[in-house]
């Protein structure tokens, strides 16, 4: 491990303070470690550290280690967090359970301290080249970002979620001014660096945490917005044209400027009240897309360098319900 590198990180989950005290002292040395008496405590622990593995006691006076693994593996953001049980009880049935559960490994009390180490090793290690192949998976290779295949996970999940608490989607779909002749004329290797520059300065534009940007293929980017309303999208849009603009990629081979430009086009879910012919009830997240690349195609069609944004109208979810049980 080197000096930047951080250690990975253990959470020990044992009703007995003598049993945690045992493995702290055991792991403390190459991890950092958190522990807990408490199975419901364990839960917030784990969704807010993000623990690289949970040892976790099966028999707790609050909640069972058995129900803390369900919940770990039902959620999102704690299911891939590999658990280890570590308990008393010895019985394959015991055992067997607790792999259904989605367990990777189970050491019985009274337990071997270099097993229990070198157990806790290899899942860790596991664990890490896990993560890197997720990464990986969903990385654009050239330039860093995510990948297409990721951006329709994203988009999916942000719009469901969009729908389900009335809050705004922005889309922002960007491509590079007369990319074609930038190639030809600069050569291939010139243009990934330039893909690659644009894409970190999209990525220096976006400000929260949860905002995404995915490479769409080719010269095309793709940004998700989620809870960001027009207003807030065309400040994020304004940004990344001076982000590319500060970049001064010189392109003499474009009609537009001298230096790389981009066009952009961009669309906002708004979520409305009143039913009227306007306001679609049934869309997908497609939608988002197609409007977007078309207020783009405008932009392209009006000289480039520039941007050009839309609303896509959706009936409030409520309001939704409110219709399908007749009370509306
Ligand atoms: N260097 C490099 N070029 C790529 C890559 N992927 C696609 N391209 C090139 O990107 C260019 C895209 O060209 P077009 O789709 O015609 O777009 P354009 O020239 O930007 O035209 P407008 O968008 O209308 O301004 C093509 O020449 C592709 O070969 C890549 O990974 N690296």
């Amino acid at each position: 491990m080197t000096l930047n590198e951080k250690k990975p990180r253990i959470l020990i989950v044992d009703d007995a303070p003598e049993n945690i005290d045992i493995l702290v002292s055991l792991l403390e040395q190459d991890y950092q470690v958190a522990a807990t008496r408490y199975g419901a405590q364990a839960l917030r622990m784990a969704r807010k550290i993000k623990p690289d593995l949970i040892l976790l006691d099966v028999v707790m006076p609050d909640v069972s280690g058995y129900t803390v693994c369900k919940h770990l593996k039902s959620e999102e953001e704690t299911s891939g967090i590999p658990v280890i049980f570590v308990s008393a009880l010895s019985s394959p049935l015991d055992e067997t359970r607790a792999f259904r559960l989605g367990a990777v490994d189970y050491i019985t009390k009274p337990f071997n301290a270099r097993v229990v180490k070198a157990r806790v090793n290899t899942h860790v290690e596991l664990k890490r080249k896990t993560d890197i192949l997720e990464q990986l998976v969903a990385q654009d290779p050239l330039t860093r970002v995510a990948n297409r295949k990721k951006l329709d996970e994203v988009l999916e999940k942000e719009w469901s979620q969009s729908l389900a608490i009335e809050k705004p989607l922005s889309l922002i779909m960007l491509d590079v001014d007369h990319f074609k002749e930038y190639n030809d004329n600069y050569g291939h290797t010139a243009g990934d660096k330039c893909l690659t520059a644009v894409a970190s300065g999209i990525s220096d534009a976006l400000t929260r945490p949860g905002d995404f940007v995915a490479r769409y293929g080719g010269d095309e980017f793709v940004v998700v917005l989620f809870d960001s309303d027009a207003q807030n999208t065309v400040s994020v849009i304004r940004r990344i044209l001076r982000n590319v603009e500060y970049l001064c990629l010189e392109h003499m081979h474009s009609t537009v400027a001298e230096q790389v430009t981009l066009s952009i086009g961009a669309a906002t879910l708004v979520h409305q009240d009143a039913v009227d012919k306007n306001v679609e009830t049934d869309l997908d997240s497609s939608v988002l897309m197609k409007a977007a690349d078309e207020m783009l195609y405008k932009v392209k069609k009006e000289g480039r360098n520039g941007f050009c944004r839309c609303v896509v109208p959706v009936l409030r979810e409520s309001i939704k319900q409110q219709i399908a049980s007749g009370s509306a």
